[in-house]
């Protein structure tokens, strides 16, 4: 007998979109808020708004509206900020349709020393509100070396470039998926900006990634839309004198000068009287183990230091960046997975090593979580070094750890990603 099929459930119709959604609202624009938008309020409801700066006065079409919130790009500047400035990229303008702006440098209209300014602003507002923590008066985002010269153009090493339907590349649009075809690409190295193939058509790519490491020429990899993975490409990045090996399209910090920016800062972070090199320090969310390298150079040879990582690729080259440490080692597990139990499994000599550990954190842009935090506190290190890139999910875990007795005793912010809303923070914690 053939198999019954079940009824078929009435499809739902499309829910209408809501009528305020393409209108266009005059706004006063207040403050700034996370992900690269700012605040304004309409019949006091808040409306979060693209390309436009505290202080102006802007004509804002709706394309989201929520419940509690609204969304709107800006198609005008009634009144500018006197931080306004011509955007860094032709292609991402305010004076372009909203559907047709690139991505990827939603703070290029803003002037430098400003966009660190709102930076500042949005992780002193993550950290107070969310963690009860206040930075002090002088906490500021620091620069990286050479980006007030070139006005935060020419820091990216990694490109991403998306294909469309026609074979054309470009980034995506600023909040869709919509490939926009550009001429340039600002924030790019000139090494990459060199290769980038912005007027060839690729027929079968879905995306092409321009690399271009410390080391050796930059290079082009094209994804194909049959999703097979393009062919491993060992690279070599250089932080001072040291090498680290892996592969082309495997994680490495992107702007040109934030790996040593950040190894500096690491190293400057750890309070060598509560560091101990027997200790079972731990370098999480690890990649090919720049930042074990950080604390393996500062405190010496005989560094004992595990770093763990998802990525089983970047721990067999981690394996190789560390071998100058017989202490250091690397290993392939979901941080989640490793620290489950860390303690609790612990005999008594291991656990005296986890209370004397330096563990430095640097997860991707989630943060680490609860399940972690929780797990990685009943170990009781002695000093957690985060190094966090999104201010948000940082003060979520910042919340957590102080929870647990564990507050910030210092705390940097780097602007690793100029020209975008992104900042990278740093903080040393340890128990009250
Ligand atoms: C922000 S990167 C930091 C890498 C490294 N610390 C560095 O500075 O080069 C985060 C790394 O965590 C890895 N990762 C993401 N989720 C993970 C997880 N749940 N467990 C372990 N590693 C993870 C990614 O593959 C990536 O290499």
């Amino acid at each position: 007998m053939p198999a019954r099929r079940p009824p078929r459930r009435p499809q739902r119709p499309a829910a209408a979109p809501h009528p305020a959604v393409g209108t266009e609202l005059e706004l006063e624009v207040t403050g700034v808020a996370h992900g690269g938008v700012m605040v304004a309020r309409h019949e006091g409801r808040v409306v979060f708004v693209a390309d436009a700066i505290p202080g102006e006065r802007v004509r804002a079409r709706v394309t989201e509206a929520k419940k509690s919130f609204w969304r709107a790009d800006t198609l005008e500047v009634l009144e500018a900020s006197p931080h306004r400035r011509e955007h860094v990229w032709r292609e991402a303008s305010v004076t372009r349709d909203p559907e047709g702006r690139a991505g990827g440098a939603e703070f290029g209209h803003i002037e430098l020393a400003h966009q660190r300014e709102l930076k500042r602003q949005v992780a002193v507002d993550a950290l107070t509100r969310m963690a009860h923590i206040e930075p002090a008066d002088d906490f500021t985002v620091q620069a990286l070396p050479g980006d007030d010269e070139r006005d935060g153009t020419g820091w990216r090493t990694r490109v991403r470039l998306q294909a469309s339907a026609d074979g054309t590349v470009g980034p995506f649009a600023a909040r869709s998926h919509t490939v926009i075809p550009v001429t340039s690409l600002p924030l790019a190295t000139d090494a990459i900006a060199e290769i980038a193939p912005l007027a060839t058509r690729f027929g079968d790519a879905s995306s092409v990634d321009l690399v271009a490491p410390s080391k050796g020429r930059a290079l082009s990899i094209v994804t194909t839309r049959d999703g097979s993975a393009p062919p491993a490409q060992p690279i070599l990045e250089t932080v001072g004198d040291r090498e680290f090996a892996l592969d082309a399209l495997g994680f490495w910090q992107v702007h040109r000068a934030a790996a040593e920016t950040l190894t500096a800062a690491v190293q400057r972070a750890i309070d060598a009287d509560e560091f101990d090199p027997r200790a079972a320090n731990l370098d999480l969310y690890g990649g090919v183990g720049l930042l074990a390298a950080a604390v393996g150079d500062r405190f010496g040879q005989a560094t004992r230091i595990t770093s763990v990582e998802s990525y089983e690729t970047a721990t067999d080259y981690a394996a190789r960046n560390l071998s100058d440490w017989v202490g250091a080692r690397a290993i392939t597990a979901r941080v989640e997975r490793f620290v489950e139990g860390l303690a609790d499994d612990a005999t008594a000599v291991e656990r005296g090593r986890q209370r004397a550990a330096t563990v430095v954190l640097d997860p991707p842009r989630s943060g680490a979580g609860k399940a972690v935090i929780d797990e990685l506190v009943r170990t009781e290190p002695a000093q957690i070094v985060y190094v966090a890139c999104d201010p948000v999910a940082f003060a979520r875990d910042a919340a957590l750890l102080g929870a647990a007795g564990y507050g910030i005793r210092s705390l940097e912010a780097f602007d690793l990603f100029p020209n975008t809303h992104h900042v990278e923070l740093l903080a040393r914690l340890t128990r009250d």
